[in-house]
């Protein structure tokens, strides 16, 4: 349904931890926002609603929703868009296959996800489902650059009351794995075009035949576009070898892969190291397994569920597992391994809490061990074995006394990797891949084996000028060192440098930037935050994912109180929460025993942000009001110690929603721009505070017990009302 009028402030309806946390706080910033004249919306961008979204025909007329994501992405074209992002599953494919389950069994009758699929129905399905997969959020809505950091009072804080730490020891045994030949990093060729072109990817079979991969891959002029693949080969080889040396090394076995976001190669790569992990099991019965729907790639969790009747394929499966190094567990309690879920362990969280806590991980026997982390494609690893050289050499880092890492990310239009997924292919048949443009000139040529992954990546002149201005911006506002990461010596890095350097130079600052390879950056980075000084990473998109969690982990024990700004390229704003994700045990434990840990810190920061950019593009006196309110109030959390506690019977996510209302309506009711805002706040406030004992006694007798929510993709609203707003005392002065 097209929407005429938007809201002034669209937020966005999400999944698990922060969609819980939302069914509490929305209501309270949808009434302030409407007191000064501002409308707040929402759009649904949760996995539940995406499915939903996508399959119309299958569902009553009642059931039938907008496809919220595509008003969205066209949204962020145009300088309206004000959008508050919370973070949202990013789908594996067991995760979806559990969304559809649940949906059906709500009574929606949307169809199976077609593992296989066959007839034309079915291959229908799975396309709108591959829609769906993985990353399928950001990247639609990220039509801007990215600017992530710890506001000034959240670093501040975090420094005063610095988080424990894990030590290092000299001698810990944790290393990262990486391969030395045949992966993305070392067969990267990149180029620049020098005019507008479209490109054909072919591969030629060693017999001569043609296979068109794909046709109309359109460029505008000065896009970098790079080609590379990674050997199956040589992937298997490294896997087998370096599970023989964790072995010999006593350590815990970990994979970091970031499956959702390369949601093509990466769960490839995943597969891999599951075959190989139960290589003798898959070469006695690979066939029979196949037969059973077994695909390495969903992980070991759905191939012991698709076994689970054939005794002699689990016997061999334990017997092959008593020869393998113990392994590195999501679940130890539960017998949830790395190799489970390809989406369990993601790259950009799981290094550095492993990191934070002093190069460990939970083993099967539910203690902490060092870990052999095997990160295959060596173009982003050096950031993490570096990392980890720097631990062992100088001991933690001292969150009390660190400077801080920022990151301007180039993020628009599908950058680099995380844009590479209509242009990735499993390599059917052994050949030549070349990439050809219109005009006839090859490109790119590898040549590669059957069941190597070759993938292009792009990124286009607009977004790389406004990205190096972001970043000419950003170092003139701190003054701070800036370091771009760009390695020389790496082809597509190389492509980027040239557009770089004219423009410091246009621009009379390239004194004021350095420019090093990822790994010499990182030693540099953690030498100038180790002084107590701050330093700017300007980085390509993968590298702003995850830098942005593993310094805030560092700092500021998490990177959900990070700020994060898309200054989209047309003008509009881009609002993120955080940088992390969406937190499943955190709905676990609401479950379980109603308590919610999630901070909403990363929310209130994007609303403060929101409203001042309201102000700013609209002229909205009211809207300047609330964004400075909001920040007096999110200041009043961190300043009296009001984020949630991680345990049951303590203040929980709840309770901090109650002190950001009474901050926010007692900086409204106390501040002298908009008197009849103070008017209107005094008396909220007033409410507030006097029933200060009877909220918080009304939101504590609500834990301690399981909470049931009615589902868990797709929870029922009211119940998550029920659960989320217990207070029946607040509700009244919020509503
Ligand atoms: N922007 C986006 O849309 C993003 C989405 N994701 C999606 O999120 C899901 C989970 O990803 P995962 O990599 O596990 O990352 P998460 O960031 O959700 O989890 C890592 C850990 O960080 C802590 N944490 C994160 N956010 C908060 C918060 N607001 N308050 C308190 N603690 C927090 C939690 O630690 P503890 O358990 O110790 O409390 C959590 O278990 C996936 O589906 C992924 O696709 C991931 C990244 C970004
Ligand atoms: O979109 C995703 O899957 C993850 C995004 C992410 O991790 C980030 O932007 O930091
Ligand atoms: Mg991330």
């Amino acid at each position: 349904m097209a929407n005429t009028s938007n809201p002034d402030i669209i937020y966005t309806k999400v999944d698990e931890a922060p969609e819980l946390a939302s069914a509490s706080l929305l209501p309270i910033i949808q009434r302030f926002a409407a007191a000064a004249g501002v409308s707040v919306g929402t759009k649904n961008i949760s996995l539940a609603g995406r499915i939903l979204a996508a399959f119309p025909e299958s569902l009553t007329e009642d059931q039938r929703i907008s496809d919220d994501l595509a008003e969205l992405g066209e949204l962020v074209k145009t300088p309206d868009a004000n959008v508050i992002k919370l973070p949202n599953i990013s789908a594996s494919v067991p995760q979806l296959v559990a969304a559809v389950k649940e949906l059906q069994d709500q009574g929606f009758a949307i169809p199976d996800y077609p593992y296989e699929p066959s007839s034309d129905a079915e291959k229908d399905a799975r396309a709108r489902y591959d829609a769906i997969k993985g990353s399928a959020v950001n990247p639609v809505l990220r039509e801007g650059n990215s600017d992530r950091r710890a506001a000034a009072a959240v670093k501040k804080f975090a420094q005063n009351n610095p988080h424990r730490m894990g030590d290092w020891s000299a001698d810990s045994k944790t290393r990262v794995a990486s391969m030395s030949g045949g992966d993305f990093f070392s067969n990267e060729t990149s180029a620049t075009l020098d005019k507008a072109a479209t490109a054909k990817i072919v591969l030629t079979a060693a017999d001569g035949s043609e296979t068109v991969l794909k046709d109309g891959v359109s460029y505008p002029a000065g896009t970098v576009v790079d080609a590379t693949y990674m050997s199956a080969q040589a992937l298997d080889a490294f896997l087998a070898d370096e599970i023989e040396k964790t072995k010999d090394e006593g350590v815990l076995f970990s994979l970091h892969m970031k499956a959702t976001m390369m949601k093509v190669s990466d769960p490839i790569i995943f597969g891999h190291a599951v075959r190989e992990w139960l290589k003798p099991v898959f070469e006695k019965y690979g066939d029979q397994m196949k037969d059973l729907g077994v695909n390495p790639n969903s992980g070991l969790g759905d191939l012991l569920e698709r076994v689970k009747d054939q005794p002699e394929i689990l016997k061999a499966i334990e017997e092959v597992r008593a020869t393998r190094p113990p392994m590195y567990m999501v679940d130890s309690d539960n017998g949830i391994t790395n190799l489970h879920v390809p989406s369990d362990v993601i790259i950009d969280a799981s290094m550095p809490a492993l990191i934070r806590a002093g190069g460990k991980g939970w083993g099967p026997d539910g203690k902490e061990h060092d870990a052999v982390c095997v990160i295959p494609d060596d173009s982003y690893a050096p950031v993490y074995d570096e990392a980890i050289k720097f631990f062992k050499a100088n001991g933690k880092l001292n969150p009390a006394t660190a400077g801080t890492v920022q990151n301007i990310g180039l993020m628009a239009q599908k950058a680099e990797e995380y844009g590479s997924h209509p242009t990735t292919f499993e390599i059917p048949a052994d050949g030549t891949v070349k990439m050809v443009l219109d005009d006839g000139t090859t490109l790119h040529e590898h040549s590669v084996q059957a069941g190597d992954i070759w993938r292009s990546a792009s990124a286009r002149k607009a977004p790389i000028e406004d990205w190096v201005n972001l970043a000419i911006e950003r170092q003139k506002a701190t003054g701070y060192r800036a370091i771009f990461w760009l390695d020389q010596a790496r082809a597509h890095d190389a492509e980027l440098i040239k557009y770089v350097k004219p423009i410091l130079e246009a621009k009379g600052v390239a004194d004021k930037f350095e420019i090093m390879s990822p790994r010499d950056a990182t030693r540099a980075s953690f030498e100038t935050i180790t002084r107590g000084e701050n330093t700017i990473a300007i980085t390509g998109n993968v590298l702003r994912d995850y830098l942005t969690d593993l310094f805030p982990i560092l700092e500021l024990a998490t990177s959900a109180k990070m700020l994060s700004i898309v200054k989209l390229m047309n003008g509009g704003g881009l609002f993120e929460t955080g940088a992390g994700g969406s937190a499943p045990k955190h709905v676990q434990q609401l479950q379980a025993e109603n308590h919610l840990r999630w901070d909403s810190l990363g929310e209130f920061c994007a609303l403060g942000e929101s409203f001042k950019f309201l102000a700013e593009a609209k002229g909205n006196a009211r809207a300047k009001v609330l964004g400075e309110t909001v920040e007096t109030a999110t200041q009043g959390i961190l300043d009296n110690g009001r984020s949630p506690s991680r345990k049951v019977g303590e203040p929980d996510n709840r309770d901090s929603h109650y002190w950001f209302a009474r901050y926010w309506a007692e900086a409204l009711a106390a501040q002298g721009d908009d008197a009849d805002l103070a008017q209107e706040f005094a008396p909220v406030a007033k409410a507030l505070a006097e029933n200060e004992a009877k909220i918080t006694g009304e939101l504590a007798a609500a834990q301690g017990k399981p909470a049931d929510i009615g589902g868990y993709y797709h929870p029922d609203a009211d119940k998550l009302a029920a659960v989320m707003r217990p207070s029946a005392t607040l509700n009244a002065i919020i509503d």
